[in-house]
């Protein structure tokens, strides 16, 4: 069986994946294509040689009965209403992160997709599928390293363009380390602060950067997350884990070392495409597969979703105050500890 996928927002992850699933992977066929900017549309459609109906509007493409899933890479903020649009019509979703941009409407997606009475949704946290934090994940899991107490991370890209303000630092850049922190040590948020160390003068006006998120888990983990994102010399993510017996690290990804003209040298990646390439594999490839084997996502649900944007919400709020904010999930309903049964 052949999952047919219709695609709302046809930007730069969009187009990633359209070409992962149309050359790359198997069992998936992109047959439905939307963008706000219909020329986008029409030129994805060119650029892959796709054979896919071009959609005026989410609404429509989600309706299309040739459609079995809905990837959803549009802007952050047009998530909520088009993965509400696609549970609307029963059709399984893959949505990248964020959610949605606000707790309530993360909530908004889960209640929908309870009323539907089936899973339906995968939120796009690649990094649980990056090999490097799964050998974290398992090196922790296998108490290699004891009881974690503190965690050190860093997310630095080279540069953002002028719409990226102050808020996206943690609703768009760190919610990846959110969502993969809480999964990897096996914890909840309790609260979270936020500092602004001295501004670069690399950052556009309307934004502060760096920012030091500290966020601290029920048991006390406490967890120093660096975001900065005009660091100029490429993308580059780190996460140290410090335990009882001992420390684990996010492996570097591999690259050639080089010894010339009395320098020792290794390349830093630039790009998060390619810094991640193997983990956007490997998650849509989970995300098709599941569905033909259980009926549904396999990956982080909406629930995950929900997590993320209560955490981020607290963050923006703590942006703003300059305090330390409580990090107040709902209590996590059983339709999301389930999973399907092997047909
Ligand atoms: N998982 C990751 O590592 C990762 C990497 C990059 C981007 N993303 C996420 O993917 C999303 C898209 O990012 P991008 O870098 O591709 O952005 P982009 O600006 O390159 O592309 C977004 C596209 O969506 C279209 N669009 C916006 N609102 C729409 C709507 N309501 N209906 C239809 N089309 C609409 C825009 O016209 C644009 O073509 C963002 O949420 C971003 O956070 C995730
Ligand atoms: O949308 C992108 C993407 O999610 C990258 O992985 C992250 O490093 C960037 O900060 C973010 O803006």
């Amino acid at each position: 069986m052949t999952l047919k996928f219709g695609v709302i927002g046809t930007g730069a992850i969009g187009r990633e994946h359209i070409k992962r699933i149309t050359d790359k992977l198997a069992g998936g066929k992109i047959v439905a294509v939307t963008d706000v900017n219909l020329d986008s549309a029409k030129q994805a459609v060119e650029q892959y040689s796709l054979d896919a109906t071009i959609y005026e509007d989410d609404q429509a493409l989600c309706q299309d009965e040739n459609v079995d899933a809905v990837l959803v890479t549009s802007w952050g903020p047009a998530h909520e209403q088009n993965v509400l649009n696609a549970i609307e019509a029963g059709k399984y979703v893959f949505c990248e992160k964020p959610l949605a941009t606000t707790a309530e409407g993360a909530m908004r997606i889960v209640q929908a997709e309870m009323k539907h009475g089936k899973k339906l949704v995968q939120v796009g946290f690649m990094r649980r599928y990056d090999p490097g934090y799964v050998q974290l994940k398992n090196a922790i899991d296998a108490n290699e390293i004891g009881e974690p107490l503190m965690v050190r991370c860093v997310h630095r890209n080279p540069e953002v363009p002028e719409t990226y303000g102050t808020e996206m630092a943690v609703v768009d850049t760190l919610v990846h380390e959110i969502d993969v922190l809480h999964w990897l040590i096996n914890d909840d948020y309790k609260s979270v602060q936020v500092l602004y160390p001295k501004k670069t003068s690399r950052a556009h006006a309307g934004l502060k950067d760096p920012q030091i998120i500290i966020l601290e888990t029920k048991s006390g983990i406490i967890i120093n997350a660096e975001v900065f994102v005009n660091c100029h010399y490429g993308y580059d993510i780190q996460c140290e884990v410090i335990g009882e017996d001992g420390v684990a690290y996010l492996p570097e990804p591999a690259s050639l070392v080089t010894r010339k003209s009395a320098q020792l040298s290794q390349s830093i990646m630039t790009d998060w495409k390619v810094r991640f390439i193997d983990a956007y594999d490997v998650e849509l490839q989970d995300f098709m597969d599941s569905i033909k084997q259980i009926g549904e996502p396999n990956g982080p649900t909406a629930w995950d979703g929900y997590i993320a944007a209560v955490t981020t919400d607290a963050c923006v709020k703590a942006q703003n105050s300059g305090q330390k904010e409580d990090v107040a999930l709902e209590e996590k309903p059983a339709f999301y500890d389930n999973k399907a049964a092997v047909n």
